[in-house]
């Protein structure tokens, strides 16, 4: 691993870091905040959205300074693999910057989009082998929109890892809006029984179940009615009991003036559930 960069902020340390894949089969680059001291600190895992990078949610989340009270350590991944030599889309939403974090099964995407196996695995194994303040055994995990479909898709497949989950405006269902039907299709093929692997309302349905869900979506997001629809994650968790807290905000768009609102809220949250005992 390379540090690209280190800043001191809010009583820790800011840094970028990248690393030769062997998911992906790239060099990818993520960001970590490290709160001072020696730890044990638990992580909290940030997956951004369509078009981002590690560097959105770095420059524009405003986490800082409850990571650095809270004691928590925040992880903000890339989108995708990045280079010349892999695949990409035509439009934002199919891609480089768009994997979905799917581990994709279809040429020419299945040679370097391995993003589930990426974040559940790779990285958290880097992570507590380079940061020995980091303790894996308590990880909650976040995200927007693409990355808060993926922030409830690998939470809610990974119990056992992941102890808290919520997300920002997230694609609650990819098998029902038309960025994750592309997406799914391309990546996965036609099986259908593939494409609920990934989707969170089909997990739940099938099964999942998390102590709670926290979710925040703004009502003037222009993605909301075609593309997020939270009432189709809302109709699952109530069928199965499952205890959501679904925040809908007036007059919050999509955007990261959204996001850096209410992610003290988030980090507020997973801390309570990460620094308990169990
Ligand atoms: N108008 C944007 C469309 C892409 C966009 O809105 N991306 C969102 C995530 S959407 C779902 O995954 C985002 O977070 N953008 C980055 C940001 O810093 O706001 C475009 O054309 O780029």
């Amino acid at each position: 691993m390379e540090t690209i960069s280190a800043n001191k902020s809010h009583h820790g340390t800011q840094y970028v870091c990248s690393h030769p894949s062997i998911a992906t089969k790239t060099e990818m680059l993520f960001s970590v905040f490290v709160p001072h001291g020696d730890g044990p600190f638990p992580v909290l895992w940030y997956l951004s959205g369509l078009t981002c990078s590690h560097a959105n949610v770095t420059e524009k989340g405003e986490y800082r300074k409850a990571c650095a009270e809270h004691g928590i350590i925040f992880v903000a991944p890339d989108t995708s693999p990045r280079g010349e030599s892999v695949a990409n889309g035509e439009t934002y939403s199919m891609g480089q910057g768009a994997s979905f974090y799917i581990d994709a099964t279809q040429a020419p995407w299945k040679e370097h989009f391995q993003m589930k196996s990426y974040v559940e695995n790779e990285l958290p194994e880097l992570v507590a082998r380079e940061f020995l303040m980091a303790d894996t055994s308590r990880q909650g995990i976040t995200g927007h929109s693409m990355g808060g479909h993926g922030a409830l898709m690998i939470g809610l497949r990974n119990p056992g890892k992941f102890r808290s989950i919520s997300a920002f405006a997230p694609i609650t269902s990819p098998m029902n809006c038309p960025w994750g039907e592309a997406a799914l299709s391309s990546y996965l093929g036609g099986d259908q029984a593939a494409w609920a692997e990934y989707d969170s309302c089909e997990l739940i349905k099938k099964g999942a179940t998390p102590d709670a869900l926290l979710i925040d979506q703004g009502l003037a997001d222009e993605f909301l009615s075609e593309q997020l629809k939270p009432n189709l994650l809302e109709e699952a968790c109530k069928d199965t009991n499952i205890n959501l807290r679904l925040r809908r905000h007036e007059g919050y768009d999509h955007s990261y003036y959204f996001i850096s609102t209410f992610l003290t809220d988030h980090i507020e949250w997973h801390s309570k559930r990460l620094l308990a005992q169990s």
